[in-house]
Formats: structure tokens, C-alpha cells, sequence
């Protein structure tokens, strides 16, 4: 399972403001909306203070005077003072709500564009609940972060600053004594902050871990049950929630711990400043009514003191959040090579847009071409052999070339590195003579269609699948891919092409989704195709029409086509072999059969002389060879390179044919 965050210790040295500072983009919007609203809140907040001074009042006046009047209009100022506070406070919450679903809808809308943006590569090594949990979990932190810790944080500290003037004002003696917790708590804070990152990163990630197990039970299921792995399933999903529990306790111990701290130191210091200002009010030297309201200021500013652990808590978890959001967010983009619109243009005008095929491109030059191609995966081990090393192939301007190796040889890498997905690490490719890294990839992937042996489909309709491999592709269209795919089974769908598929496609058979999945390969009419294996879940009968149909597309195109069985290689005018991570040989599927023992081997299935151990290293002969054509032992190599005449005809004889001819042909060379 592909599964990629940072390691929990990285965020030791990360400044939790820096990291929330990098939402500013996202804030400034709507900072007029939320400066707004913190105003408002602190006034609500500092109207709570004025409460203990409207308390002094009554008891230094009314009550000490006996007046009932006077103490019912101190009632009154008091309950109207709480209203206000409520009102205010709701107003605020009115004012930050629509803005902040707004942040959140505006960064997850980042995200996701990012995400299609990113290379192939980059979704390889992330795993996708990983992924998920950033755009879900983490941006609702975030989210509450500006609703919540962000404004309270700043109410607070001046509900605080403010409370402790009046205190001071009041009785400057007793507001020393309040003011010496400070230290103590401000040394708790920053050791909570430190070790509370630290969890809090190791929860977020856990929550991901465990989305992408979730996840990975869902979409197999089938797997799952069909094995009978529930329960071993169900254990590894405990497992993990085990571990996040332990994490999220783990959490609240230290914001339980650092809320009984951050509560009874200051509480020590009012209850000292009870006793003084008790000794005070009994020597004659304060007013009682003064100490009843320096205790009610101090009692008042208790919930903004208490409430900084959790405040602290949200804001760590937010920053968290942030670290996680933007180490996807500075992951680079598939970034264009050159200057590439310009040489496109010129290319295009070189060549005048939108011809057949290869249309005046000398045929050498026209075509696919691999010239000294190299590929390792980013996250190779370190000294394994590359997948791919000096491939050299040209797949001629219409001619469709199949593609053969054992399995694992880099037949599914090799195609990919055609539309990009994945960029050489040595050499070029090009079309028509022109670098595939000069053009833009929008254009390139114009070009250039293709379909996965592994179809995938998504929540939509038929049409919508199919349609989505050629923008602006109509009705019709979509009719003649069907009827080249042989889809024939979606007019028996219950709305025909305008059924939902459901999610991946599931409610379709595998040869079903193949076939759509070719429609959505050939529906744009491309100049170049590349197909990974497309009819390995098709029955002999269908793939035999699917071929024929198949090949009337691939008059015009220029086409690779990954094969396994000989009726799929069939369709093509010759046939490229990938042994070693090179293309050992290149010939007609029936010159091959003759001369290249490896070849003779894969497509019959059965030994030979040498066994495939030996072939699989690029020794089996080949006709035509990147080190020149050799001769098999007993063996008479033809060492023709172009389609031999009568070739293409014979290659693309109607299937049922060529299936028995070809086991027979191979039988008869292999033995
Ligand atoms: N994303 C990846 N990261 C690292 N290695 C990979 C990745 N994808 C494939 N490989 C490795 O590259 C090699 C070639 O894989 P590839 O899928 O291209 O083979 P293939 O010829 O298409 O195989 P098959 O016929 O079984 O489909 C294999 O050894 C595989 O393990």
C-alpha cells in the first residue's frame, strides 16, 4: 500500500504561525468579513467585564443605601448587558459562517485541480486515503480554526489585557497577585505546543492510514469476501483504530493535563487575592463593593484563561492540518519542457493541422518513434536495473505494431511513457518527427488516446464515459466507437448510453468495461493509439469482432498495441518484442514464430530449446535487433525488417484462423 507522510518528528522545527500564515491567500477574501467579526466578539467579551463594575456599583450604592429602585435598575442594566452579550456573540457567528464554507469549498477546489495536475508518479507513492483525509478531515480543521481559535485567541488575549487594567485600576495590589501566574502558564503553553504538534500530526496521519483502509475494503470486496478475508480485514482495520485511539488518548491526557494546570494555577492566585482582599476589607483600607467586583473581573476572565489550552489545541491541529495541505499543494505539476505553445505552433504550421495520419512526414521520420528510451520508477530501489534501457523503435506513420514481452518486462511502462504519465529518464520519443516533450501535453494527449488492460470507469453515464475521450465528440460519434468496441450490450442497458455505470464501473462485467474503455480510446478518431492488452477479457468470439472492427480504425492510425495472445497480435503489421528492458527483435508475428525462439515461447506457451530463462535476457534471436540479427541454432533467420508482402494480409486474417494457425505455426518453430 503506497503510503506517504512525513515523519511525525519533522514537525519539531515547523512554526505552527508559519504554517498558518500560508492560509492568508485563502483568508484574504474575506478578512473584512472576520476582522469584522472578531470586533464584534470583542466587544461582546468586554461587555461581560463591565458587568462586575455595574455589580459594585449596586452593592457600593443601592444596597449600601437601602434603595429596592436603584437595585431593580442595576437588574435591569445587568440582564440588558447579557443580552446584548448573546446577541453579539450570534452575530458573529452569522458573520464568519457563509465566508468560511466558502474558504473551505475555494482550497478544496485547489486540491483537487492540483491533484489532476500532479504526474502519475507522485499518486504512486501517495496512498489515496492519505490524499482523501487532507481534502476532508484536515480543511474541516482548518475551517474551524478560523471560525474558532483564530478570532478567540485575539478576543481573549484582549478580554485579558483589558480585564487586568480594571483589575489593576481597582486594586493594584490585589491585580499583582493575579498577574504572577503568567510566567508559569506561559512556560506550560509553549511545552504543550511542542508535544501536542507532535501527536497531533501523528492522529492526522493515522486518520489517513486508516480512510485509506477503509477505502481499499470497499472497492474489494469482492476480493475480500470472495476469499473469506473479513475478518483478517476486520483485524487490520482494529489494528489501526487501536492505534489512533491510543494516539487521540494520548492527545487528550496532555490537553487534560495542560487544562488542570492552566486552571488551578490561576485559581491559586484569586483565591490568594480572596485572602488578602478580605484582610483588606476587614482593615477598612478596600470597600466591599470593591472586592466584589475585583473578584467577578478575576472570575470573569477565568474562561478566557481556562480556554487558551484548547484554543492552543485547535490552533496546533489547524497548523498540522495546513503542513498537510500544502506538502500536496507544493508537490511540483507536470511542468511543460520548452516553450512549447510556440514550437507547437510552428509545428503545427510546418505541417498544417489536423491531417490523416503522419500526412507529409517522410515515412522515417513520421510515426511513433523510441529513440535510446530509458525509464526507472522514481521510487526504484536504489541499484535495480531500469525497466526500460535504450529501447529504439519506430512504429511507422499507420502501421500498428504489437508489443510482446513476458510479463513484468515493461510492456504497460513503456506505453504509458507515450501520453507522459511518465517522462523518460534517457532519450526521446516523438510523433511525426516531432519531441512529444515540445508540445504541449493538452495537444499531446489530442493525439495520442489510449486504454488500459485494468479499464477504469467512473460514476457517469455510458456517453459520458466513452465521450469523455474526445472533447466535443457528438451522437454520432459515440455510435461508431460503440459499434468498433462491440458495445452492443448498452442498448440493452436499461436507459441504453444513458445509464449510470455506478462507481468504477462495477455494475458492468470486466469484458464489458474493457470495451467501453476501448469506444473511449477510438471515439476521437486518433492519429496515434495505444493500447495495453484492451481485449484480455474478451471471449474469442467478440474479440474476433472487436478486431475487425478494429481494424478498420487502425487504417489511418498509427498504433501500439500491447498483446499477450496471438489473436490479439494479429491485428497488428508487425510485431516488436521487449526482453531485458530492450526491444530484441522487430518482425512480422509470423517471422518472429520462425526465427526467435523467446517469441515462439510466449506465444505458444510452451519451452523452448533453451528454455526462457535464457531467452528472457535478450538471447533469443530476433530479425530485426538493436545488436543486429542473429541466428538461432538450427535456425534460419530471415532478418527481414519492413512487413514482408502478403504479410499485413496474412498477419490480419478474420480470427479463428489465425488463433489455431498461430499456436500451430508456433508449435511447429518452438519444437
Ligand atoms: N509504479 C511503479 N513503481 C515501481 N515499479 C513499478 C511500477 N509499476 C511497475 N513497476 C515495475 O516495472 C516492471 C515492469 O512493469 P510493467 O507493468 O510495465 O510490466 P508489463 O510488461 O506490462 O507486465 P504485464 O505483462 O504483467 O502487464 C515490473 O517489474 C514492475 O514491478
Amino acid at each position: 500500500m503506497p503510503t506517504t507522510h512525513s515523519d511525525a518528528s519533522d514537525t519539531t522545527d515547523r512554526s505552527a504561525v508559519r504554517s498558518l500564515v500560508r492560509l492568508w491567500p485563502y483568508v484574504r477574501p474575506v478578512r473584512a468579513r472576520l476582522f469584522s467579526a472578531a470586533l464584534v466578539a470583542i466587544v461582546a467579551s468586554c461587555l461581560s467585564l463591565v458587568i462586575p463594575l455595574v455589580l459594585k456599583w449596586i452593592v457600593d450604592g443601592p444596597v449600601a443605601a437601602g434603595d429596592p429602585g436603584g437595585v431593580w435598575f442595576g437588574a435591569l442594566v445587568l440582564l440588558l448587558l447579557g443580552v446584548a452579550e448573546a446577541v453579539l456573540f450570534g452575530f458573529r457567528r452569522w458573520l464568519v459562517a457563509r465566508p468560511l464554507a466558502g474558504v473551505e469549498a475555494a482550497m478544496r477546489a485547489d486540491l483537487f485541480r492540483h491533484l489532476q495536475r500532479l504526474p502519475v508518479a507522485f499518486h504512486d507513492r501517495w496512498a489515496s486515503g492519505q490524499l482523501l483525509s487532507r481534502g476532508t478531515t484536515d480543511l474541516m480543521l482548518l475551517r474551524m480554526f478560523l471560525a474558532f481559535p483564530l478570532t478567540f485567541l485575539l478576543v481573549n488575549a484582549t478580554t485579558i489585557l483589558v480585564g487586568f487594567v480594571i483589575l489593576l485600576g481597582q486594586e493594584w495590589t490585589l491585580g499583582l497577585v493575579l498577574l504572577v501566574p503568567v510566567l508559569p502558564l506561559v512556560v506550560v503553553c509553549s511545552l504543550f505546543e511542542a508535544r501536542y504538534s507532535l501527536v497531533a500530526r501523528k492522529a492526522q496521519d493515522q486518520v489517513g492510514d486508516l480512510t485509506t483502509v477503509v477505502e481499499e475494503s470497499v472497492l474489494g470486496i469482492r476480493v475480500i469476501k470472495g476469499f473469506g478475508r473479513h475478518r483478517s480485514q476486520a483485524e487490520a482495520f482494529r489494528g489501526l483504530s487501536e492505534r489512533l485511539r491510543g494516539t487521540e488518548l494520548g492527545k487528550a491526557r496532555l490537553l487534560g493535563s495542560v487544562w488542570a494546570l492552566i486552571t488551578i494555577i490561576p485559581e491559586l492566585a484569586i483565591g490568594a487575592a480572596l485572602v488578602l482582599g478580605t484582610i483588606q476589607v476587614a482593615d477598612g483600607t478596600l470597600s466591599a463593593g470593591t472586592l466584589v467586583a475585583f473578584l467577578s473581573t478575576a472570575l470573569a476572565l477565568r474562561w478566557p484563561v481556562d480556554s487558551i489550552g484548547f484554543l492552543l489545541a485547535m490552533s496546533q491541529e489547524a497548523a498540522t492540518a495546513a503542513d498537510r495541505y500544502f506538502e500536496v499543494l507544493d508537490a511540483a505539476e507536470e511542468r511543460e519542457t520548452h516553450d512549447v505553445r510556440e514550437t507547437a505552433t510552428r509545428t503545427e504550421q510546418r505541417r498544417g493541422t489536423g491531417g490523416a495520419a503522419g500526412a507529409g512526414v517522410p515515412a522515417e521520420t513520421g510515426g511513433l518513434r523510441f529513440e535510446g528510451v530509458g525509464f526507472r520508477y522514481p521510487d526504484a530501489p536504489d541499484g535495480s536495473a531500469p525497466v526500460l534501457a535504450r529501447i529504439d523503435l519506430h512504429v511507422r506513420p499507420g502501421e500498428t505494431m504489437a508489443l510482446v514481452g513476458g510479463t513484468g518486462s515493461g510492456k504497460t511502462t513503456l506505453t504509458a511513457l507515450v501520453p507522459r504519465l511518465y517522462e523518460p529518464t534517457s532519450g526521446r520519443i516523438t510523433l511525426d518527427g516531432q519531441d512529444i516533450t515540445t508540445m504541449p501535453r493538452e495537444r499531446l494527449r489530442e493525439l495520442v488516446s489510449v486504454a488500459f488492460e485494468e479499464p477504469t470507469l467512473f460514476s457517469a453515464s455510458v456517453a459520458e464515459n466513452v465521450l469523455m475521450g474526445a472533447q466535443g465528440a457528438g451522437e454520432a460519434a459515440l455510435r461508431r466507437s460503440l459499434d468498433i468496441a462491440q458495445a452492443g450490450f448498452v442498448d440493452a442497458l436499461p436507459h441504453g448510453a444513458a445509464t449510470q455505470v455506478g462507481e468504477q464501473g462495477l455494475s458492468l462485467s470486466g469484458g464489458q468495461r474493457q470495451r467501453l474503455a476501448l469506444a473511449r480510446a477510438v471515439v476521437g478518431g486518433p492519429r496515434f493509439l495505444v493500447l495495453d492488452d484492451p481485449l484480455s477479457a474478451l471471449d474469442v468470439h467478440t474479440e474476433a469482432l472487436v478486431e475487425a472492427a478494429l481494424r478498420r480504425v487502425l487504417e489511418d492510425t498509427t498504433a501500439l498495441v500491447v498483446a499477450h495472445r496471438p489473436s490479439t497480435v494479429m491485428l497488428a503489421d508487425r510485431v516488436a518484442l521487449l526482453s531485458g528492458g530492450r526491444i530484441t527483435a522487430v518482425g512480422t508475428h509470423h517471422e518472429l514464430l520462425r526465427t526467435n525462439a523467446e517469441y515462439a515461447w510466449l506465444m505458444s506457451g510452451t519451452e523452448g530449446p533453451d528454455g526462457p530463462a535464457d531467452m528472457a535476457d535478450g538471447s533469443g534471436t530476433g530479425v530485426e535487433r538493436a545488436d543486429g540479427p542473429a541466428d538461432m541454432a538450427g535456425r534460419s533467420g530471415t532478418g527481414t525488417c519492413g512487413p514482408v508482402a502478403g504479410d499485413r494480409d496474412r498477419a490480419k486474417t478474420p480470427k479463428g484462423r489465425t488463433d489455431a494457425d498461430a499456436i500451430a505455426g508456433t508449435e511447429g518453430t518452438a519444437r
